[in-house]
């Protein structure tokens, strides 16, 4: 060790025992206090100051901060070492800070800061800070055991960037089953994100590997930290496409510290809401539809019933049709329950159309109803004769009922399934016009489907809008934030109805184009959602660094994307981490099993858990080479639709199911010309499936390559 690094690490384990000793020190103080569980609310506001007090400490215990940064604030005479961790720690006799919290403001600055000798700054709630930073240091302590110090810059060096030895590091390591949080080594242009202010909707396009959802969940934290009386864990909801998605980053808001926050797919939540009135057609028949095979790919584009079902002008039509509903819903007839007493109907509409407006449409429906009741009530009282009364009461219950039989009930459901009737038996307030705005072919579908009481993915948008109109959006349903995660798949009227349970359009809409394998139902271009808020409401961010994948890997990738997209839209930028060349392995199919069974052998021998993924483009197949897998004594996990949970290891399953996930090896089959055409679906679909690779990436193919990897050599490359 070079003797300017050995002194700094001296120095750093002096530094550490001693806040180790102050850390144990004022836990036990605490701890000797015995918790307050009486009346006083005083006491009980000290007493839960306590207790977070006692959770930060044993939380930041074993890892009590991860870095260091030297700040010279103007006017100051010396540069004071701020220390960073994930919780802030206080000393024990004084309000001053042992440990920053990463979130706080000054500790932006370990973040925004990239190098250079001129003055920094950061925004504290009195305004702008400026400064010099001397020293920027990386430390991994572990157990509470420091086993690295590294400083990634310092102003009395030569060098004055700040550089990525670091990341480096971190990124190099191999990961388990679970994605981690990263607030030791997050990068300027990330942090920039995390850190926006809540009121606004981000729409974030980030490459494959850039950090998105890490990003996301790093955001959350952020937000419940700075704006702790304003926004609530549980109103904070995440989206993600699946649920074992979800299972796999479940880790991170806990390291953060957080917890609560709710986490959920789209489907899920909506067949919630809609209290499971309706089922989903079958995922598999629907994913094998659209991701068969290269040759009977069906056209995604805006034909495509998901296109249309999630398009704002669906929804304005949507709009438009309730309103025609709306205005003629009750009906158009005086209400007169016996002989001489009559209610008009201009008295009802009044009601119905001024009163009650604010209301949604089947609680005002209900609201009438009672209302009309209560007048019915009150004219019996006039009438004395008691057989005249009861017989009014028998024949006002009878006008009652078919009154409100004639102003039906509608769920959102059944009032779906009206808009797509046969022309001749559509209701009265859907005018032809209305009725013909859906072309025929997907009026039928959905008609048939209707019957059998299933709907498809697309059609969830349009009956929560309905849902929305006739009962309602109650606070509970209303969200402080919302994360939408793999935002390209996506509609907008998806992120339209999101935006009516979100408080203040408070958003992190994360994806990326490149990966839009859902075109079919998905977003083209980021304008559909950024038209969708006001401008000076939202904000557009690109995140073009890939952290995941090696130079060689990223390299690839951006070949297979460029291979099939005339124009793509990102291109992702490898950090400087390199590793094996891709591998393009030609062989036949027992070669294919010999050769997989080979690279699970060697990953196995490597130990630790580190994670293998055999990526194929059907369910279809993943079951036969699962099979044939386990026959050659290879025990893998088999990951189709519908998993909740990820187990790590080694695993064959769909590239669709992959998106979002990470292993530390991807071995693709299949990659022939066949299977993967030079086509933008195809190109997207390899482009996923070679980007969850973090070190290896091997492709195999039997006859002829894919076009999409064909032509491409260098010496990032190898075949086989
Ligand atoms: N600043 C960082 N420091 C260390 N690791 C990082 C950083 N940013 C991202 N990573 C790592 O890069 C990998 C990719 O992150 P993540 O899955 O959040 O990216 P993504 O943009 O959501 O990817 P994809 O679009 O492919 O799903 C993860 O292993 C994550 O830990």
């Amino acid at each position: 060790m070079e003797s300017g690094l050995q002194n700094a690490y001296q120095e750093e384990l002096a530094r550490l025992e001693l806040t180790i000793e102050e850390m144990d020190r004022h836990l036990a103080e605490l701890r000797a206090i015995p918790p307050y569980t009486g009346p006083d609310l005083t006491e009980q506001v000290l007493e839960s100051i306590r207790e977070n007090k006692r959770h930060s400490l044993a939380q930041a215990g074993p890892e009590p901060y991860f870095g260091r940064l030297d700040f010279q604030e103007e006017g100051k005479p010396e540069p004071t070492p701020l220390y960073i961790g994930k919780f802030g720690v206080e000393r024990a006799d004084s309000p001053e800070l042992l440990v920053v919290d990463w979130r706080a403001p000054v500790a932006s600055l370990f973040y925004s800061f990239t190098g250079g000798t001129d003055k920094a700054a950061y925004e504290s709630p009195d305004g702008t800070i400026d400064g010099l930073v001397y020293l920027k240091r990386n430390l991994v302590i572990r157990k509470q055991l420091l086993q690295r110090v590294v400083d990634t810059f310092d102003r009395s060096g030569d060098a004055m960037a700040v550089t990525d030895e670091f990341l480096l590091y971190r990124l190099g390591e191999n990961k388990d089953n679970r994605l981690r949080d990263i607030v030791s080594t997050i990068q300027a242009e990330q942090d920039s994100i995390i850190r926006a202010g809540k009121n606004n909707a981000l729409v974030i396009q980030g490459v494959a590997g850039s950090g998105k959802t890490t990003v996301a969940l790093h955001r959350l934290a952020y937000l419940l930290y700075h704006y702790r009386n304003q926004v609530h864990a549980e109103k904070m909801i995440i989206f993600a496409p699946n649920r074992m998605f979800l299972d796999y980053i479940s880790g991170v808001l806990p390291e953060l510290g957080v917890g609560h926050i709710q986490q959920t797919t789209f489907a899920d939540w909506a067949l919630e809401l809609l209290e499971h009135e309706v089922k989903l057609t079958d995922a598999a028949e629907r994913l094998l539809f659209w991701f068969g095979n290269a040759a009977d790919s069906p056209v995604m584009d805006d034909r495509a019933p998901g296109r249309i079902k999630g398009s704002v002008t669906y929804m304005n039509w949507l709009g438009r049709v309730v309103d025609a509903y709306e205005a003629q819903a009750a009906p158009q007839a005086d209400f007169t329950p016996w002989e001489r007493a009559r209610l008009s109907q201009r008295t009802i509409r009044e009601w119905y159309e001024v009163e009650y407006k604010h209301e949604p449409l089947m609680k005002r429906r209900e609201r009438v109803l009672a209302r009309i009741k209560r007048w019915m009530e009150m004219e019996l009282d006039k009438v004395w004769e008691v057989h005249l009364k009861k017989e009014y009461k028998k024949k006002g219950s009878a006008k009652l009922r078919d009154y409100s039989k004639a102003w039906t009930a509608y769920s959102p459901f059944t009032f779906y399934k009206e808009l797509f009737a046969e022309s001749n038996s559509r209701p009265a307030w859907l005018t032809e016009e209305a009725h013909a705005y859906v072309p025929e072919p997907i009026r039928t579908a959905t008609a048939a489907l209707a019957k059998k009481k299933k709907v498809e993915p697309e059609d969830l948008a349009p009956l929560l809008y309905l849902r929305s109109r006739f009962i309602g959006i109650h606070g509970d349903l209303r969200f402080d934030h919302t994360v939408i995660d793999e935002a390209q798949d996506f509609s907008p009227f998806q992120v339209a109805l999101l935006s009516l349970h979100t408080k203040n359009g408070s958003f992190s809409i994360l994806g990326d184009l490149s990966q839009g394998i859902h075109a079919y139902q998905g977003v083209i271009d980021w304008k559909e959602f950024l038209s969708l808020f006001p401008e000076d409401q939202s904000a557009y961010f690109t995140l073009n660094r890939s952290y995941r994948s090696t130079m060689e890997i990223i390299y690839f990738a951006n070949e297979v994307l460029k291979a099939g997209i005339a124009e793509p839209p990102a291109l992702a930028v490898p950090v400087f981490r390199s590793g094996e060349p891709v591998a393009m392995v030609n062989t036949d199919e027992d070669g294919l099993i010999r050769k997989l069974t080979e690279e699970i052998a060697a990953h196995r021998a490597k130990g630790g858990n580190g994670t293998l993924a055999v990526l194929a483009r059907s369910e279809e197949r993943c079951r036969k080479l699962h099979e044939r897998l386990q026959a050659a004594g290879c025990e893998v996990h088999l990951i189709i639709p519908g998993q909740q949970q990820y187990e790590g290891g080694v695993s064959v399953l769909p590239v669709y199911m992959a998106k979002g996930l990470e292993f530390d090896t991807a071995l693709i089959v299949d990659v022939d010309s066949v299977n993967y055409a030079a086509a933008p679906q195809d190109a997207k679909l390899l482009y996923v499936g070679c980007t969850r690779a973090l070190h290896e990436l091997k492709l195999y193919y039997s006859s002829e390559p894919s076009p999409l990897i064909g032509g491409i050599t260098g010496e990032f490359v190898q075949s086989f």
